[in-house]
């Protein structure tokens, strides 16, 4: 069996092979309440021989969305329509995942296809948006964000610790923490975000306060029967990296202590200037130092691209779980197509019997 197709099992959970869905945002929402899109994306992809399917980044609030077509956990009423949505993705044999999330001062942004931008001062579809520090991001997201106060602080870690109850409710299995992307919480650990100068802001500690905090208020509610993770920014391509990787090294080793279970590793997109060098399964050798120095299992993603680069990850110990993202929206069955070109036996079986018998058959 390629390495690829090997099962998963991390604390009570089990996946079928190494194959997750990355979670992308679809923009598709209501108020924060999955549609339609949702399900028949999420369980088409689940449906295509994914191991794990993690929902995409859903706020803990409105204010956390990105943009107002962004998903939520904020109400009772998105948690039951994201329920039978779980239940379809676990029927055709995914574990399911979401990923919860503040935008910080990337949030009250238009939809990528409709400006990718900052919605202008003074439309109604936009909103306040807060951040450690009144930093703007910069390119198409130029408004200045308001400082958070320390009671802003302990409401969004309320707000997390809320939106994990109802992942849970939901019957979500695995759970993933949005501490990447320049959202807000990489935005507390980025110097090119946070200048505060009271405990969450200048030392190492202080930077990472606002991530261990809310953790560990997350660790609480979670149950310690299903993997808690977080998909973390471990360097910037800002020209300072050895001293931004060794210190998201060590940060990640304190989450370890706070009961972090797997570590998603990926890009910190703290600053429009960074130069990332896009190129085949380039975080792989990121993912596979912070795999072994921190000892947590660890997931990466971009540009990973083909079934061999992600066969050769986990086969040579980099990475214990590839994400996907784009392959899976060209092709949701990309698990069949990959046990296909890996060699896997019976590849058919990658997708669900009503499918794999006939692609079996007459041949
Ligand atoms: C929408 C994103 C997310 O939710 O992380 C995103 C945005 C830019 C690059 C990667 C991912």
């Amino acid at each position: 069996t390629p390495a690829l197709f090997e099962p998963y099992t991390l604390k009570s959970v089990t996946l079928r092979n190494r194959i997750a869905v990355s979670p992308m945002c679809q923009y598709s929402a209501e108020d924060g309440v999955p549609k339609d899109w949702h399900r028949s994306h999420l369980v088409s992809l689940a449906r295509g021989g994914a191991g794990l399917v993690v929902a995409e980044a859903s706020g803990v609030s409105p204010e956390g969305r990105i943009t107002p077509g962004c998903t939520g956990l904020w109400n009772d009423e998105q948690r039951d329509a994201f329920a039978p949505i779980v239940a379809e993705i676990k029927a055709a044999g995914a574990v399911p995942g979401i990923q919860i999330a503040h935008a910080g001062r990337k949030a009250s942004a238009n939809k990528p296809w409709e400006g990718d931008d900052h919605i202008a001062e003074g439309d109604p579809r936009g909103w306040e948006t807060v951040s450690p520090s009144p930093i703007a991001f910069g390119g198409g997201l130029t408004k200045v964000p308001r400082e958070m106060t320390l009671a802003d602080i302990e409401k969004v870690k309320a707000d997390y610790v809320a939106a994990a109850i109802r992942a849970r409710e939901a019957g979500f299995e695995w759970l993933m923490l949005h501490f990447a992307h320049g959202y807000l919480a990489q935005s507390f650990f980025s110097k090119h975000s946070n200048q505060r100068t009271d405990e969450y802001g200048g030392s190492f500690e202080n930077r990472s306060r606002f991530l261990l905090e809310t953790l560990e208020a997350v660790r609480a509610v979670w149950p310690d029967e299903f993997p808690l993770s977080a998909r973390f920014g471990v360097i910037e391509f800002d020209g300072n990296d050895e001293e931004t990787l060794g210190e998201s090294i060590e940060l990640i080793k304190l989450m370890k202590d706070r009961g972090l279970d797997f570590i998603d590793v990926s890009i910190v997109f703290s600053t429009p200037t960074a130069q990332i060098p896009w190129g085949p399964a380039f975080m792989a050798p990121i993912a596979e130092r912070v795999r072994s120095e921190t000892g947590l299992p660890a997931a990466t993603s971009w540009y990973i691209g083909t079934s061999e680069n992600a066969n050769r990850m986990v086969e040579t110990g980099q990475v214990d779980l590839v994400m996907m993202g784009r392959p899976m929206l060209e092709n949701p069955h990309w698990p069949y197509q990959a046990a296909k070109e890996l060699g896997k036996d019976r590849p058919s079986w990658t997708l669900p019997a009503p499918y794999a018998h006939w692609l079996e058959r007459y041949r």
